[in-house]
């Protein structure tokens, strides 16, 4: 098994830990060269994944071996590293947090001043504050993948990572660790913020 598959493999089973890819939700990828994406194959549980779950697309989204079908939101994965081509892996899950707070209205949300924002490039305090896009839900991929790269041109620092309203999160990084850690400090400071505005 490569290193990307097991990669994929491990944090796929670190996001069911956390409950974050109930029934078949999720996808996961590791970019292997510039032009050539490893990632899941669509459908099947995101915590169970065997090596042959992982296949390799190119950043069109096409996979490399006839027959094979790689997860339904690849668009958006591939939009992420033609973007950013600092960008090593890409993890999309379904957490409560997210679900709930993106289904609240608006189309951003903002995090102040949490210790953990300090997980996020060039943040070496909590006094700050980061904006996470909101976007609509779309199940026209390419249209959805328009939507994002039209506010990535527009904004003045691009936060890695957003949220599709009453679907999910996106996060990127460097490597998988990365990701996972950037992951990891948003779904903390969303979980937060739900708790605070229950009590509130
Ligand atoms: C449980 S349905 C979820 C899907 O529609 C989708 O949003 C998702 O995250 C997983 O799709 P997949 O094609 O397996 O990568
Ligand atoms: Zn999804």
């Amino acid at each position: 098994m490569s290193l990307a598959t097991a990669a994929i493999i491990a944090a796929g089973r670190r996001m069911d830990r956390h409950g974050w890819v109930p029934a078949t939700a999720g996808n996961l990828s590791v970019r292997l060269s510039p032009g050539l994406i490893a990632i899941t194959r669509s459908g099947g549980h995101k915590g169970l994944l065997e090596p042959e779950d992982v296949i390799q697309v190119d950043l069109d989204g096409a996979p490399q071996r006839q027959g094979d079908r790689p997860s339904a939101e690849t668009g958006l994965h591939c939009g992420i590293y033609r973007h950013f081509p600092e960008a090593g892996a890409v993890l999309h899950g379904h957490s409560v947090a997210v679900t709930v707070l993106s289904r609240l209205g608006g189309d951003a949300i903002r995090l102040s001043g949490y210790e953990l924002l300090k997980a996020f490039p060039g943040l070496p305090t909590h006094d700050a504050t980061i904006t996470l896009p909101v976007f609509d839900n779309d199940q026209d991929i390419p249209r959805l993948q328009a939507a994002v790269g039209e506010r990535w041109r527009q904004a003045e620092a691009v936060v890695p990572g957003y949220l599709i309203r009453g679907h999910g999160i996106y996060v990127w990084g460097a490597d998988m660790p990365a990701a996972l850690m950037r992951l990891e400090a948003l779904e903390f400071m969303l979980a937060c913020e739900m708790e605070q505005r229950r009590i509130a």
